[in-house]
């Protein structure tokens, strides 16, 4: 019995406007934990870790293209910050395009789910806004679970595999094409 261990790398991108959770969510993916868990010198470290990890919100084109997929966060809370993320999809599409890239995996998060309390953007909107750009959409609440933060990266990975898969398909039937032709012209100077 021969078991194949499939693996992918792939570089994400974190946006979204100031204190939105980009940190919190990144940490609760790695560690499982909340970052306001963590006493002074943890967050230190923490913070020393995501200086490498995490990019900051502003815009350029390399960043862009380093990037094979996307999550782009704004909190419930903050109708501003939901207002940045249509405008970071704009500029991604339009990034990626001139490089004749298929469609770009892009996951929208809105955080902060657990202070429903303070609540300004719906579900529904962020729901739409999603549909309407052909992204895939989520709440969560960094503070609160683990389990949801860890949809967000699957189901952005799961994208960027189709939109790999869909660059490669093209050269695939061609190699597909060229081995078959490969085959016939052998049989065609066997049989001379
Ligand atoms: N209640 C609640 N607070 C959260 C949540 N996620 C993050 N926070 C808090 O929101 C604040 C900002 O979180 P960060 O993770 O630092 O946000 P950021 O987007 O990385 O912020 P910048 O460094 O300004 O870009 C911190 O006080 C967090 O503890 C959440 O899901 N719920």
């Amino acid at each position: 019995l021969v078991k194949l261990m499939l693996t992918m790398e792939a570089n994400v991108l974190l946006l979204g406007a100031d204190s939105v959770g980009k940190s919190a969510l990144t940490v609760r993916f790695l560690t499982r934990r909340f970052i306001g868990e963590y006493g002074d010198i943890g967050k230190l470290l923490l913070f020393v870790f995501l200086l490498y990890l995490v990019s900051q919100d502003h815009f350029d084109e390399k960043r862009i293209q380093w990037a094979d997929g996307f999550i782009l966060v704004y909190s419930i809370c903050d109708r501003a910050s939901f207002n940045g993320v249509q405008q970071h999809i704009e500029s991604i599409k339009a990034t990626k395009d001139n490089f004749g890239t298929e469609k770009v995996p892009i996951v929208i998060v809105g955080n902060k789910r657990d202070l429903h309390h303070r609540r300004v953007v719906s579900s529904e909107e962020g729901r739409l806004l999603a549909l309407s750009t052909d992204c895939d959409f989520y709440e969560v609440s960094a503070a609160e679970t683990y389990h949801g933060v860890l949809l967000v990266f699957h189901g952005l990975v799961e994208r960027i595999k189709d939109s790999k898969m869909a660059v490669k398909k093209p050269a695939s039937i061609k190699s597909i094409v060229k081995s078959m032709s490969a085959v016939f012209a052998r049989r065609r100077t066997d049989s001379l």
